[in-house]
């Protein structure tokens, strides 16, 4: 759709370039003109349902004709409720305080000099993202209030939607006064562009890539730009010895059924091997409600409906009611497991006993790390940020959910009276 003639390369500067002079105005914008954008985006998201829902339908039907999965199906549906809900998290972001001018630390040297630390925005920042369609709001929005300028790379099987909801955003823009390139949506879906925006070292600030592992591998291979990767969640729980049997049934069914096709569904559930014998009523719930368990020999003993697990499915993030299943000796081969085979997103554990659940957590090197609560509490809206980026799965600059304040850097103020240095 809108193929655009440049070279990728070409394109994404000129974008960018736009982007850059948006984010001029963004970061000296009061913070009275940001929030009124986002309330004129969430008013005209109303007023447009109409036109937004009926580009969703065009994406629907050449889902549907492609066979993608209900799952897929189900992440790129739009309807009143969910317009609703998106309008409603731009009004939450809009009461969240200004991620922007924040005086984060402030000091005097001997000499008089006052130093202070003052939260600014990153800059010009691309967002690549999978097909669902509210992403293109949430994501621009953040990147807004925060002071960055935002180019959107979304699915190809949302590109109908995206469109529409770009519309509305740059008409929200415009009605606070500020410039539409602050929300840039990319006119191709050439995978090519991918590349350029990757390698796009001189003109964009941050490339942040929200998918699987296509993109993962790519990024490894490509990104010459800064990047905050929102990768693959291959999420852990570990079943400790002083584990409630009650509890740990009703987190494990949440954190694997909930809605098994999000990056914080549950992938591999690690059982004590001193817990097995309270294993069959949570193992059982599972089955009953519909989930395939692989496991290792000592669980299929337990229950014949378990199937063989292979190597492969400690690897696998399923995104599906599949769920592999293990029996480790202690909490220090759970922890091995899961550094070998976790993707850094959202592990943690279920436990009565604190200090032992506090010396897991401590040793686990996973942007979130959860005690007694379902894995799929991995969400930007859950976190109260308003509505999220995405997950950021790396170590630097932020990680866990990415809301406004993670969108920010900070720039030293060093305020003087004429010090000169000896
Ligand atoms: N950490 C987080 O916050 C999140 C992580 N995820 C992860 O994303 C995955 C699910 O999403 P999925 O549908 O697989 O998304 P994909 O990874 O297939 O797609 C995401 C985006 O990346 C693009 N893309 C994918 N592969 C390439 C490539 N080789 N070159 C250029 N662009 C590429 C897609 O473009 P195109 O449309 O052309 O395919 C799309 O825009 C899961 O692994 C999930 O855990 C999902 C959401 C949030
Ligand atoms: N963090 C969001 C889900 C993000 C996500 O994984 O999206 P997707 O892979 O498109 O289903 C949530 O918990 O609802």
């Amino acid at each position: 759709m809108n193929d655009d003639p440049r070279t990728h390369d070409a394109l994404i500067r000129d974008l960018a370039r736009a982007a850059r002079k948006a984010v001029r105005q963004l970061a000296g914008s009061p913070l009275s003109q940001r929030n009124m954008a986002l309330e004129a985006t969430a008013d005209r998201l109303r007023t447009q349902a109409g036109s937004v829902l009926e580009a969703n339908e065009k994406d629907l039907a050449a889902g549907q004709a492609r066979g993608l999965s209900p799952a897929l199906l189900d992440r790129l549906r739009l309807d009143k409720d969910r317009l609703e809900a998106i309008a409603g998290s731009l009004e939450t972001i809009v009461a969240l305080p200004d991620p922007l001018h924040r005086i984060m630390d402030d000091w005097t040297r001997p000499n008089g000099l006052r130093i202070q630390r003052v939260a600014v925005p990153i800059g010009v920042i691309g967002v690549i993202y999978e097909s669902r369609p509210n992403v293109t709001i949430d994501a621009a929005a953040l990147c807004m209030k925060s002071g960055n300028a935002a180019l959107l790379r979304g699915g190809s099987e949302a590109v109908h939607s995206n469109h529409a909801l770009h519309r509305v955003l740059a008409q929200g823009l415009a009605d606070a006064g500020l410039d539409p390139a602050a929300a840039q949506l990319l006119p191709t879906q050439d995978r090519a562009a991918v590349g350029a925006l990757l390698r796009a070292h001189d003109s964009l600030d941050l490339v942040i890539p929200r998918g699987g592992k296509g993109l993962v591998k790519r990024v490894q291979d490509e990104a010459r730009v800064p990047v905050l990767a929102h990768l693959d969640g291959n999420n852990h729980l570990y079943i400790h010895p002083s584990a409630d049997v009650q509890m740990a049934t009703a987190v494990v069914l949440n954190a694997k059924l909930r809605r098994p096709g999000i990056c914080g569904a549950l992938e591999t559930l690690l059982i004590d091997r001193a817990w097995l014998d309270r294993a069959p009523v949570l193992l059982g719930a599972l089955l009953d409600a519909g989930c395939e368990l692989r496991g290792d020999a000592t669980l299929r003993a337990l229950d014949s409906r378990i199937l063989e697990a292979r190597e492969a499915d400690w690897e696998t993030e399923y995104l599906a009611p599949i769920l592999a299943v293990r029996v480790v000796e202690d909490a220090e081969q759970a922890l091995n497991h899961i550094a070998r085979y976790g993707s850094g997103h959202t592990d943690g554990l279920i436990a009565e006993d604190t200090e032992a659940a506090n010396a897991f957590l401590g040793r686990l090197d996973s942007a979130i790390a959860v005690h007694n609560a379902s894995t799929q509490f991995a969400d930007g809206g859950e976190f109260g940020f308003g509505a999220e980026i995405g997950i950021a799965t790396g170590r630097l600059h932020a990680r866990g959910p990415v809301g406004l304040e993670q969108l920010t850097t900070f720039q030293y103020r060093v305020l003087g009276s004429g010090q000169t240095r000896p």
